[in-house]
């Protein structure tokens, strides 16, 4: 489902943030992405978003170079991956429907075809019951809920997430994680990146280990 061939990122200052960096995610896997601060995470899923262009090599998705996409064809990649980040990134002054609703506005659907998807997105994290709440007034294990549901409202084939237990206690982050691990049990592949070691080792999922910039002991061939 992505493919990274040889992918080298420089960022202006002449920084390289990654060299050389080769994998592939099969289609209806879960991965974690790990390394330490600074190695290139955030970096390497930026580049599979779409958020920023590598400077050598080749990057597919689902059979298609997305390498140098033009800018007009990059919303139709991002409808196809869900995204998950640290900090949620929720609309404070709009409701949990209404947050969970955003992709579905944005691509144009009916009010009566968004509300039954929205609540079955909330149902799926269970907070169906909290759909008419403001962000403020949930918990941090709940709003990430409530970017989880975001995520996979309109049902994308790929879900990334980026630190999603930061923020979170060990107890909420392995909700969290059980959370994609249902989601991936239901066909979403997912890409996972985190410093939570002691929970991905039990997860027991493949790893993909960045050191500066470099991948290191990916067990690629052992899935
Ligand atoms: N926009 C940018 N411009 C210049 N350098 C950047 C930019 N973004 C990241 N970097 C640098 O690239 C390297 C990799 O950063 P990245 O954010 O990908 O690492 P990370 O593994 O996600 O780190 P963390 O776990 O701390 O979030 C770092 O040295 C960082 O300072």
């Amino acid at each position: 489902m992505i493919q990274f061939s040889q992918v080298s990122k420089v960022y202006p200052g002449r920084h390289q943030a990654l060299q050389k960096v080769d994998f592939h995610i099969k289609k209806g896997e879960m991965v974690f992405l790990t390394g330490h601060s600074g190695a290139g995470k955030s970096t390497l899923l930026r580049l599979a978003t779409a958020m920023e262009r590598a400077s050598a090599g080749q990057i597919e998705f689902a059979g298609q170079n997305i390498t140098r996409l033009a800018p007009r064809k990059i919303p139709l990649l991002r409808r196809k991956i869900g995204i998950v980040f640290q900090d949620y990134k929720l609309l404070a002054d709009r409701s949990v429907f209404d947050n969970v609703a955003l992709p579905l506005v944005i691509e144009g659907y009916a009010f009566r075809d968004i509300k039954p998807r929205v609540l079955a997105a909330l149902d799926k994290v269970g907070l169906r019951d909290k759909y008419q709440c403001l962000p403020a007034i949930l918990s941090g294990g709940e709003q990430q809920r409530v970017g989880i549901a975001r995520a996979v409202v309109n049902k994308p084939p790929l879900l990334i997430a980026d630190e999603p237990t930061g923020n979170l206690d060990p107890l909420l982050s392995e909700e969290i994680f059980k959370l994609f691990s249902e989601f991936n049990h239901s066909g979403v592949t997912v890409l996972i990146a985190s410093h939570d070691l002691a929970l991905i080792k039990q997860m027991d999922y493949r790893t993909l280990t960045l050191h500066e910039g470099r991948l290191v002991d990916s067990q690629e061939h052992t899935v």
